[in-house]
């Protein structure tokens, strides 16, 4: 019995001071990394928000984006997160009656009212862009276009967010823009990554904007943006082609068509089958056609199917123009275009018609797109219907034509081959944000793409954590080790006599 109280008097880790030194040194660890951990932990996400409406030639629609309400800088941050259709056409089409143009986008903007937390509402930025119709409708009658663009700017400054106001986009700021949205949801632009072209078909216009190492700007400044972004130089290459739109573009086949002011037209690129009457004074109502109106033309004509591709394909080719060129090469109509380079996006009304035509797959060859628009445009009107009763009829009578002029408007006015043609790729979105114009014009004006590369802790916060944990690991039993001296010797066990 007093072998074994000696015993426990002299083990050491039994006298209360390593006991304490012990305990305090457990404490301390433990205490240093919860408050490390606790102190660098991302702070619950909160959101902000900004809208913008797209107010096309054809209707309007509007987004609602998204982004984490700390470091707006980071690229790829900012989503869409909703999306709505306003009914009956775009804004343009109300010049009449300006105030409708404004009503029309009521319930839309209600929508963003319930999806926008109402304590984001006052902060939340609001635009709108109007693109090619609206251009149109300005060289037409500009003061009609102001009109329109004070109802519908008195209709969204009744509405709880920060209203930044509504305008015409040129058309380079629509093609930068698509551009800039198509690379940032992409993560192109922080990478320094060589970048991704943009091809967006509307109905009025038509864009197409890439980096092309051989064009420095010099030859065509008017088709050159530059941006510097995230500490990177880009020398962009932007043309808008107004009236070639797809819906501007029918129009000018037609009045290709009706020169002469028949009564009646054979159409190739609607089906067989398919007849309608049209208005001569509604399709000459455009400036893309106006100065070409037959004199003496009777009030309609009727427009009959033929659903000849090649035909077609020829009508098409005639509303390009071929003949000159002062630069070192073009495009057409005279407008400057460098080498084709990189891959390219298509977007909006390429990627409706191509995907409707199930040809968004652009590894076959071209001849194989060729070959499926000639069954398509020969397929007569009714069986077109019967195959496709949930498809609207006025885009489901204009495919054969659509399609038609997208593969025309590619090779021979882009004059993309069989190898770059395999390098557009069909999109509708991106990561869940639709490709087009607008979240670009968004991160633009809300200055959240950063001339230079933003400063970013050197590690992300797990490796953080991660480090501090292993640290303190290793120095606990650093110090444990540095208690050895003081271990029982475990080999000597006393001896209980
Ligand atoms: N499902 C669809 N199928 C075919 N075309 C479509 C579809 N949805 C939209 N479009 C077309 O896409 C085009 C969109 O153009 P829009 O953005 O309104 O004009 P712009 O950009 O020239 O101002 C219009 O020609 C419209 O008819
Ligand atoms: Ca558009």
């Amino acid at each position: 019995m007093s072998a074994q109280r000696e015993m426990k008097e002299k083990n050491p880790w039994q006298t209360p001071v390593t006991i304490i030194i012990t305990v305090i040194g457990v404490i301390a660890i433990v205490a240093l990394v919860t408050v490390a951990v606790l102190q660098n932990r991302p702070l619950p996400q909160k959101y902000k928000y900004g809208i913008v409406l797209d107010a096309g030639s054809s209707h309007t629609a509007l987004y609602i984006y998204e982004w984490p309400a700390e470091k707006d800088n980071n690229t790829g941050r900012v989503e869409q997160t909703h999306s709505c259709k306003v009914k009956g056409p775009g804004i343009s089409s109300y010049a009449h009656d300006p105030l409708k143009a404004g009503e029309s986008l009521r319930v839309c903007m209600q929508e963003a009212e319930q999806r926008v937390p109402g304590k984001r509402h006052q902060e939340t930025p609001l635009y709108l862009g109007a693109t090619a119709g609206m251009r149109l409708l300005n060289i037409e009658n500009s003061s009609a276009s102001d009109e329109v663009l004070k109802a519908v700017e008195s209709a969204l400054q009744k509405f709880p967010f920060s209203y930044q106001g509504a305008r015409i986009l040129s058309g380079q700021e629509e093609g930068a823009f698509g551009w800039v949205t198509v690379n940032y949801l992409d993560d192109r632009l922080t990478q320094g990554l060589d970048t991704t072209g943009a091809l967006d078909l509307g109905g009025a216009s038509t864009q197409i904007s890439f980096v092309s190492e051989k064009f420095d700007g010099s030859e065509s400044p008017s088709n050159s943006v530059t941006f510097r972004l995230y500490g990177n130089d880009y020398n962009l290459y932007t043309h808008s082609f107004l009236c070639y739109g797809k819906d501007q573009a029918l129009r000018m086949t037609l009045a290709q068509q009706t020169q002469s002011g028949q009564a009646s037209i054979l159409d190739p690129c609607f089906n067989t089958g398919y007849t309608v009457m049209k208005n001569y004074s509604v399709l000459y109502d455009s400036p893309c056609v106006s100065d070409r109106k037959p004199q003496n033309a009777p009030a309609t004509f009727n427009q009959t199917g033929k659903g000849n591709f090649t035909e077609c394909q020829e009508v098409v080719k005639s509303v390009f123009n071929f003949t000159h060129c002062k630069y070192s090469q073009c495009s057409f109509n005279g407008v400057f275009q460098p080498l084709l380079q990189g891959p390219f996006g298509a977007f909006s009304a390429y990627y409706f018609v191509m995907n409707f035509l199930n040809l968004t797959d652009t590894s076959i060859p071209l001849k194989a797109v060729e070959d499926k628009l000639n069954s398509f445009c020969s397929t007569p009107w009714n069986q077109i219907k019967q195959q496709h009763p949930d498809v609207k009829v006025k885009y489901l009578a204009e495919y054969c034509f659509s399609g038609t002029y997208i593969l025309t408007l590619l090779t021979e006015g882009y004059k993309f081959d069989q190898t770059s043609y395999s390098n557009i790729k069909f999109i509708k979105k991106i990561k869940g944000s639709d490709a087009g114009w607008t979240l670009g014009y968004m991160l633009n004006l809300t200055n959240m793409i950063p001339a230079e590369a933003p400063d970013s802790p050197p590690l992300p916060h797990a490796g953080y954590v991660s480090i501090v944990t292993i640290m303190a690991v290793l120095l606990f039993i650093l110090f444990i080790v540095s208690l050895r001296p003081l271990w029982p010797r475990c080999s000597k066990q006393p001896q209980i006599v």
